[in-house]
């Protein structure tokens, strides 16, 4: 949704209607096809090879960077080709949508530096965590268009402050953190709760993808 909304300029358009306003041209120079274009995930693991597989019939070119290379079959359902090296797959990206947990490795691992390097009005979507990115950074990327579009509803610190500059800095499209809060999602978290409680109590393990820390040790994706 927020790839689609910025790739297609959506929101001034939004504006223009309730603004009693009619203007197509001030919103096409701004407004282009997701097809063909190169989209990345930083991250597949279950949201990023959703992503992966809901991007297909766009007709994309799809890469994706992980500490961990895909199965074979998941790689040819979606014709995502697996880039090693994070800094040469960026540059290579119209869109980029970061999908890694917030880690040590990955806390502000999109600064200024890493931004400079990244194709000019390059789009980014960020629903995993706002301190993976220098906040400043990318104020800075989106007030100069090196960044032509900013999507995401996380934020550092959350509740983000009615002064955070996310708010005010031109070409975004932020929300609060609401992906993961849907009704059918929230009957799912209820679910999943009971269950584990259950498992709890009667002294059984949990399925291994549920734990973040057993025994002491962060689960390996949050390393
Ligand atoms: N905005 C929202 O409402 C929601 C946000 N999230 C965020 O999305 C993140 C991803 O969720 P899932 O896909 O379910 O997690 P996951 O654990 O299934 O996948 C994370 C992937 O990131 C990779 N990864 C970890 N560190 C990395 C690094 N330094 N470099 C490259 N790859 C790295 C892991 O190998 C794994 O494949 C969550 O950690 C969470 O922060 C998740 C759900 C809802």
């Amino acid at each position: 949704m927020r790839i689609l909304i910025l790739v297609r300029n959506f929101i001034p358009g939004y504006h223009q209607v309730i603004n009693g306003e009619w203007n197509v041209a001030g919103i096409a120079h701004r407004a282009y096809d997701l097809e063909g274009k190169t989209v990345g995930t930083v991250g597949a693991g279950r949201i990023g090879k959703l992503l992966l597989q809901r991007l297909k019939p766009f007709n994309c070119n799809l890469l994706y960077h992980d500490r961990l290379k895909m199965d074979p079959e998941m790689e040819s359902q979606t014709g995502a080709k697996f880039e090693e090296d994070l800094d040469a797959m960026l540059p290579k990206c119209d869109i980029i949508v970061i999908n890694t947990p917030l880690t040590e490795k990955t806390k502000g691992m999109f600064d200024k530096d890493r931004i400079s390097k990244l194709k000019k009005g390059v789009l980014i979507v960020n629903n995993a965590r706002g301190a993976i990115m220098d906040t400043q950074a990318v104020v800075d990327g989106c007030s100069s268009g090196h960044i032509g579009g900013y999507s995401g509803d996380v934020w550092y610190p959350q509740p983000a402050p009615r002064d955070h500059p996310w708010r005010y800095m031109p070409n975004q499209a932020m929300t609060p953190h609401i992906s993961g809060t849907t009704i059918d999602a929230q009957l799912r978290y209820a679910a999943g709760v009971k269950d584990m409680l259950e498992r709890y109590f009667k002294g059984e393990d949990f399925p291994p993808q549920h734990y973040i820390v057993k025994e002491g040790q962060l689960a390996s994706q949050y390393q």
